[in-house]
C-alpha cells in the first residue's frame, strides 16, 4: 500500500495551482454558466528527475474505445482537490507508487495546461518514484519504460503526441519547457 509523500516544493506548488486547476464545486444554475474545464493530470514516471533518460508510458485497460492506446498515468482532478495531490493520489491508487513529484512539463504555447478535447485539459509533472519496478494495476493493461525513440513507437492517444513530444524534447536537451515547482 503507497501513501502519499508531499516535500515542501510541491506543496507550495499545490496551494498556487489549486485555484488555477481544480474544479470548483460551488453551485451554479443550470445554464447560466459555461461548464468548467475539467481538469486531468498526468505523470511521466522517469528514471532519474535530472537527467531523465527513459520514462514509463501505460497502455489503458478501459474503456472500450481507448483501450490499448498508450497514455501517461493519472486522472481526473477531483472537486477541491489540487492537482498535485490529485497526481499522487491516482500514482499511488494505479500504480501503487509512492510519486516524487519534480518540474511540470508545460506547452511551447501560451496555453496553461495541454487540451486533450473540448472541456478537458491536462497537466503534466516528471515524477520519480524508488520502485523502478511498477505492475499495472487493474487501470493498465501493461507499463513499460521507454527510451524517446521506443516512446515514438507507441500508440498514443492522440491528444498526448505533443507532450510526448515536448518530453522528448526535454531529454534530448537536458533541459525542457518546464516550469520549476
Ligand atoms: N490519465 C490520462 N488520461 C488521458 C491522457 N490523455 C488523454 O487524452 N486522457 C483522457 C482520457 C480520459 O478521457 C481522461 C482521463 O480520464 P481517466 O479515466 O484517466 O480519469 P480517472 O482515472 O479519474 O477515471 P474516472 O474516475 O473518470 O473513471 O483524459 C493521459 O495521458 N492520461
Amino acid at each position: 500500500m503507497c501513501q502519499i509523500v508531499e516535500n515542501s516544493e510541491a506543496a507550495k506548488v499545490t496551494q498556487e495551482a489549486q485555484p488555477k486547476g481544480a474544479q470548483s464545486k460551488a453551485a451554479q444554475p443550470k445554464g447560466t454558466q459555461p461548464k468548467a474545464t475539467q481538469l486531468v493530470v498526468g505523470a511521466v514516471v522517469v528514471d532519474d528527475l535530472r537527467q531523465p533518460t527513459r520514462f514509463l508510458a501505460a497502455q489503458r485497460a478501459y474503456p472500450a474505445q481507448l483501450r490499448g492506446q498508450w497514455e501517461f498515468p493519472g486522472g481526473k482532478v477531483e472537486p477541491g482537490e489540487a492537482p498535485q495531490a490529485a497526481l499522487a493520489r491516482e500514482l499511488c491508487e494505479e500504480l501503487d507508487i509512492v510519486a516524487k513529484i519534480g518540474m511540470e512539463v508545460i506547452p511551447d504555447t501560451p496555453l496553461s495546461a495541454w487540451p486533450l478535447k473540448p472541456g478537458l485539459e491536462m497537466r503534466v509533472w516528471l515524477v520519480s518514484t524508488e520502485r523502478p519496478e511498477i505492475s499495472p494495476g487493474t487501470s493498465h493493461m501493461q507499463v513499460k519504460w521507454v527510451t524517446p525513440v521506443q516512446a515514438l513507437d507507441l500508440n498514443w492517444l492522440a491528444p498526448d503526441l505533443p507532450i510526448v513530444r515536448q518530453i522528448i524534447k526535454l531529454m534530448g536537451a537536458g533541459q525542457g519547457k518546464c516550469a520549476q515547482s
